[in-house]
């Protein structure tokens, strides 16, 4: 069953090793676990609905609870403490595009507020709305999971917005296709949920980000339905589909979407290499890329990313063999593992495979144990987030933050975002540690991505207060560097304050009127993406 208090579920537990431990006890000092909350005491504190009747409305408090938060750090500790500063009122799981229009139409003449729930993965505050004085009203649209259509001539299938990654792929494969879109948390997130918050997968460098997958679809909003057709491509105007890109719930509940597919790939192959330091790691990716060499996923850890994944990946005694062959290759403890995937029919990868390692060669990329490697990332590409539960139950906190730069911004990034983070709690006297890593590459520039571990505080309280500091350091470092606020994670309540310094106030005073044009009322998922003190900034929060 899916855990209520944390990722995943709760059949598949994540454990660290005694190595591990010792690695944190060495750079994080000692730590000490908080104690959570059993899911009856958080049942026990959920105040009484204020929900009106409605027959679709599930008001038991253990539904309220199991959607009242995302996956985000704040929302982390609110399902650990069972302390939530709000519980929706009821939850609806319409099951048809028809039930989402009721439903609208009834909130209307209720004045309650909608929050739209896909697989609720969001980790920037998506979901847990701020108390108000009106009621909430979760909908879920789990069960909104099939697919609908498949026009095979145009490779177009149309899904119900709710159904989640595996159950996607499945339904695909059936019929001998993919989508190819492989989040991290592909597990939990829903094809809604990836395209109202321009959703990234790890293959991204083959079949696109969410944004080139999303053909059209249906949005229903406060105002009425939205019909977005799909088309292969049109000079008609703005593209309807920009709108509902990124939207986050505010414009309305998108219950279809019809998705580009792909045949399912002759064959794929996963390798890995080492290059001898981060520029010379940051030049061969770029040369890929900019070289048009078509992978399917390329992922560039600097060089604490690699230590610590090679630790995590290879057992102890094997790794000081590992570490032998390093030096018999002349790689010191600088070096960068790249990991990149190969898609498509034999003779496609066996040519984009003697491209790729010609290209990779020639910036000094050394191949140790290169498909074992690879294969261990496939393997364990979706596990990563289980490792949250064992860190927080050894007293540490875990969160990643991300953005997307330009190359000629991203190398002087690169050099001061990890300093900036680990000094975030210098004042306290706090240790930090982060690592980074390029997991989505393009011809112009890059992702980046930083995961950070820190000890939790005595209280949730100050944990929270700990995690504000370092949260703002790196929002602020992102910003100060001309990067974006999310390359893949999205604005909710956590980047909403600094989305004014990317957008500006005329681009900013545009996304107002076009919330106010869908939803007069403001009933959708209210405080998201707009955060009405900052509307007019510029400068971030
Ligand atoms: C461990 C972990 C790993 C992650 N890895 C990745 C990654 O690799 N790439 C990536 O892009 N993201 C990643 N994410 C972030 C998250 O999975 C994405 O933002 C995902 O797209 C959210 O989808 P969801 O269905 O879970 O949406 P939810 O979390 O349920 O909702 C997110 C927002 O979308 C709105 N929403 C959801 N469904 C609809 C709908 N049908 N209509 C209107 N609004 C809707 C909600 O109101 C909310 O504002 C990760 C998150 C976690 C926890």
């Amino acid at each position: 069953m899916r855990r209520w208090n944390g990722w995943g579920d709760d059949t598949h537990q994540a454990e660290l090793a005694d190595f591990a431990k010792a690695l944190i006890a060495e750079l994080l000092g000692e730590t000490h676990p908080l104690s959570d909350a059993t899911l009856q005491s958080a049942i026990d504190r959920v105040p009484v609905s204020r929900a009106p009747d409605h027959p679709l409305l599930d008001k038991t408090p253990a539904t309220r609870i199991r959607h009242a938060s995302g996956q985000s750090f704040s929302d982390w500790l609110q399902m650990r403490s069972g302390m939530f500063e709000n519980i929706p009122d009821a939850v609806a799981f319409p099951e048809t595009s028809q039930q989402v229009r009721e439903l609208m139409d009834w909130a209307a003449q209720q004045d309650v507020i909608l929050v739209p729930y896909g697989g609720g993965t969001s980790v920037v505050g998506h979901l847990a709305c701020p108390a108000s004085e009106k009621p909430q009203i979760t909908i879920a649209l789990t069960r909104m999971n099939r697919l609908l259509d498949f026009d095979k001539e145009s490779q177009i299938a149309t899904f119900g917005a709710g159904v989640r990654g595996p159950d996607l792929e499945a339904q695909l494969a059936a019929i001998g296709y993919t989508l190819g879109h492989f989040p991290q948390s592909f597990e939990l997130s829903t094809a809604g949920g990836w395209v109202v918050t321009r959703s990234s997968g790890q293959q991204s460098l083959r079949y696109g980000r969410i944004e080139q997958l999303f053909a059209g679809g249906t949005l229903e909003t406060p105002k009425g339905t939205l019909e977005i057709p799909s088309l292969p491509a049109s000079s008609a105007g703005p593209d309807l589909r920009e709108m509902v890109l990124g939207s986050e719930g505010t414009l309305g509940i998108l219950t279809e979407v019809k998705l580009r597919v792909t045949p399912l790939a002759e064959t794929e192959q996963f390798y890995t290499v080492f290059m001898p330091d981060w520029e010379s790691g940051v030049a061969a990716v770029q040369a890929v890329t900019q070289g048009r060499i078509p992978l399917s996923m390329m992922r560039l850890s600097n060089a604490t990313e690699t230590d610590v994944s090679l630790k995590l990946a290879v057992p102890e005694k094997k790794l000081s063999k590992l570490n032998m062959l390093f030096k018999l290759k002349g790689l010191t403890d600088q070096k960068c593992m790249l990991t990149f995937g190969l898609t498509g029919s034999k003779k496609q990868v066996s040519v984009n495979q003697k491209l790729a390692n010609t290209c990779l060669k020639q910036h000094g990329a050394k191949r140790v144990l290169s498909k074992m490697l690879g294969d261990k990332w496939k393997e364990g590409r979706f596990k990563g987030p289980y490792l949250r539960h064992p860190l927080w139950e050894h007293g540490v906190g875990v969160d990643t933050f991300e953005t997307a730069m330009d190359w000629s911004a991203l190398r002087p990034y690169i050099n001061v975002v990890e300093q900036s983070v680990t000094k975030a709690l210098k004042e306290q006297g706090i240790p930090v540690f982060a690592f980074t890593h390029l997991s989505h590459v393009y011809p112009q520039g890059s992702s980046a991505y930083t995961t950070y571990l820190f000890p939790v505080a005595s209280t949730y309280e100050e944990t929270l207060e700990r995690w504000k500091i370092i949260k703002k350091v790196a929002s602020e470092t992102v910003v100060a560097h001309g990067g974006t606020i999310s390359h893949q994670h999205g604005v909710g309540r956590d980047h909403a304050p600094y989305l004014p310094a990317e957008k500006g106030a005329l681009g900013m005073s545009a996304l107002k009127a076009l919330s106010h044009n869908f939803d007069p009322d403001q009933r959708m998922n209210p405080g998201v993406l707009i955060s009405e003190e900052t509307v007019g900034n510029t400068e971030p929060a």
